[in-house]
Order: structure tokens, then C-alpha cells, then sequence
């Protein structure tokens, strides 16, 4: 699996995330691509970290959403391949319109840097099928607008179809149905406030978030590996 994780200007968990998947996948090739990129074309997979893409100037993720990699993401997100965005990752896949809703500041106006419960709510997709359904997990969130708003029809539509994939165990934020975590339709393109990445070391406080990193690993190797 050739993995890229995107670099914007003021990301922060970019190492996090190319640790995530150099250490705990067998993934041949991890690069940190610049936002600059025109093409992510030759990658199977793609990850938009999270941190404070140009300042969180205007609204988080609105202004990275138009770095020239994006059109490259947004083309091969429709094509089917996974993509995940963590917080502002999360954050910038709205912006580009690859997830519903949107995020607003969080309910008390307050930056929250702290380890909390998350529920898998399915785990039946390429991130996620190493889990167990029901199962809660411990992972760190760190962020200002994680405050998931989005329209009753929605909320209907992505609860119908079992794309709420991540919620929060409490009302942590304010978000609606206490999302943490959404899908795109087919499924390919997550978006999650919580950060997996920051989750892989039990001496770090938690080793949750290995098997999102090993479930995409494993779901390329069960599509494109032939044995015999
Ligand atoms: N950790 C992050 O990705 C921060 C997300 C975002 N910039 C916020 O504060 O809401």
C-alpha cells in the first residue's frame, strides 16, 4: 500500500499519523505530501491530518480546502479510495464538501485537549472492521470546533444508512447525535474529530486507534494482494 499523508501549512499531526503508519502497518510507502501537489493519483490511500491549516483563518479547514492537492483528493475520493481526515482533516472534508455538515465552535467556546470514550458505532467499513460494534474506545481529542452540525434530514440520512461511524460516549462538545466520526456515502472517505494517530502506544495512554491504521492496511492488502 502506498500511503500519502497531506501537509498543509500549520498541520501538526502529520508526524503523528506518518508514525501511525510507518510503525503499525505494513504499508511500503508512506510520503508526506505538500499541499502544493498536484497529484495523488499514484497513492492508495490518503490521510489529511490534523492542526491548524493557514491559522484556522476564516473557518477551520475553509482556506486549505483550496490548496492545489485538493482537487487531486477530492478526484480519487470519488474514485473509492480511503480517505481519512482527522479533526482538521475531518474539519477540511467538510469544507471540500466530501462529508455533510459542517463544524461550529465547540458548545462552552472553550479549546478541549483531553483523552475520552468513543463508541465504534460500525464497524463494518474499511476503517473500521477490525473493531468491534458497541466497542468503546479511549482516544484523545484536541480541538476548538469540533461542534458537528448538520441538518435534521441529515442527520436522518447518515443514521439510515449506518454513516455515523464514531460517537461520543458524552456530550463533549455539543455535537449533534454526539458525532465524532462520519462517512461519505460509498463509505471511502472518513472524517473523525478524534485523533487515532495519538492513540497507538499504551505507554502514550492508549493503543485504540492502531486498528483504524491496520484496518486500512489490511482492507488494500485483502483487495489488491493475490496469494496462492
Ligand atoms: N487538532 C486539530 O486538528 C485542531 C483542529 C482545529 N484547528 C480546531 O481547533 O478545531
Amino acid at each position: 500500500m502506498k500511503a500519502a499523508v497531506i501537509v498543509f501549512p500549520g498541520s501538526n499531526c502529520d508526524m503523528d499519523m506518518y508514525h501511525a503508519l510507518t510503525d503499525f502497518t505494513d504499508a511500503e510507502i508512506v510520503d508526506l505530501v505538500p499541499h502544493t501537489t498536484d497529484s495523488v493519483e499514484a497513492y492508495d490511500a490518503i490521510f489529511l491530518p490534523g492542526g491548524f491549516s493557514y491559522g484556522d483563518y476564516l473557518r477551520s479547514g475553509a482556506i486549505a480546502r483550496f490548496s492545489p492537492v485538493m482537487k487531486s483528493v477530492i478526484t480519487e475520493a470519488k474514485k473509492g479510495k480511503p480517505v481519512l481526515g482527522v479533526c482538521n482533516g475531518f474539519q477540511i472534508l467538510l469544507e471540500a464538501d466530501l462529508l455533510p455538515g459542517a463544524m461550529k465552535r465547540n458548545k462552552h467556546l472553550k479549546y478541549m485537549c483531553r483523552t475520552v470514550d468513543v463508541n465504534v458505532e460500525n464497524a463494518d467499513t474499511c476503517f473500521t472492521f477490525a473493531y468491534e460494534r458497541g466497542e468503546r474506545l479511549r482516544i484523545p481529542i484536541a480541538h476548538g470546533d469540533g461542534n458537528y452540525e448538520c441538518d435534521e434530514r441529515t442527520y436522518k440520512t447518515l443514521k439510515a444508512n449506518n454513516r455515523i461511524v464514531f460517537t461520543y460516549a458524552s456530550d463533549v462538545n455539543g455535537s449533534t447525535g454526539n458525532i465524532a466520526g462520519i462517512t461519505n456515502e460509498a463509505g471511502n472517505v472518513l472524517g473523525m474529530m478524534p485523533h487515532p494517530e495519538r492513540a497507538m502506544e499504551n505507554l502514550l495512554g492508549s493503543e485504540d486507534g492502531r486498528r483504524l491504521f491496520t484496518s486500512v492496511y489490511r482492507h488494500w492488502r485483502d483487495t489488491h494482494v493475490v496469494t496462492t
